[in-house]
């Protein structure tokens, strides 16, 4: 995951995944616009494991976070140096999460993704749907459904990491860990949206399992 290099920037030609759009409108008689990016909706999901009591996360390298922690005067030349800014730079911690670009239900996208990125089969009816909330409202506003699954070991029949060219490490995490977690100060590599998911787990969840 960790092997990174030919880093280099363009400008963004045409894409399946952002559509770049200048949104006009007039508020209050008031003409104004908005630069937003046009991305898929789509799921996350907390995969509880309940015979070892552990939380399951996915690592992996985000390019979004490596960019941002590339000094701007950085970001302009032809290569972006590795040596100076590896790869580990770029992880994330995150719950199971991926997009929705196919022709599914909500709960059958969440079921593919526990099983690509962590490895386990878990059946429709496992999978929890807790709420569904917008990410990034600055410039993207896509909808993300929240599932919460409990799962055993028994379950556990793939080894998980994604699927084709994806590079995801499955870890574990105890709810001390997690607690640590979201009571650092940060910066965390992780996304609100997986935040927010920690806290209503230990919220709702935890107390069960602390025994
Ligand atoms: O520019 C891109 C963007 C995506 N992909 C591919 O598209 C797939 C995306 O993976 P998927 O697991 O479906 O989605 P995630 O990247 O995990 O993103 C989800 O999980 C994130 C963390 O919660 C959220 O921020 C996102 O909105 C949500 O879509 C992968 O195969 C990528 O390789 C590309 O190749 N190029
Ligand atoms: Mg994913």
């Amino acid at each position: 995951m960790e092997d990174l290099k030919d880093v280099y920037l363009t400008p963004l030609p045409e894409s399946q995944y952002v559509k770049p759009f200048r949104l006009h409108y007039t508020q209050n008689g008031k003409q104004k616009n908005w630069d937003l990016l046009e991305v898929h909706d789509s799921v996350a999901v907390i995969v509880f494991n309940v015979t070892r009591k552990v939380m399951i996360f996915v690592k992996q390298f985000r390019p979004a976070i490596y960019y941002n922690n590339v000094h701007p005067k950085d970001r302009q030349s032809d290569q972006i140096d590795t040596n100076k800014y590896p790869a580990s730079l770029g992880i994330a911690l995150e719950m199971c999460a991926g997009i929705i670009d196919k022709n599914k239900s909500v709960e059958e996208i969440a079921q593919e993704e526990v099983l690509e990125e962590c490895g386990y089969n878990v059946p429709l009816k496992k999978l929890q749907r807790i709420t569904s909330y917008r990410s990034g409202v600055g410039v993207q506003g896509a909808l993300q459904t929240f599932f919460y699954c409990e799962v055993t070991d028994e379950m556990k029949t793939e080894q998980g990491g994604g699927v084709d060219d994806e590079i995801i490490e499955v870890v574990e995490k105890t709810i001390p860990e997690i607690e640590a977690l979201v009571t650092s100060p940060g910066p965390i590599s992780s996304p609100p949206s997986c935040l927010f998911a920690l806290m209503w787990f230990l919220h709702y969840k935890a107390d069960q399992f602390r025994k």
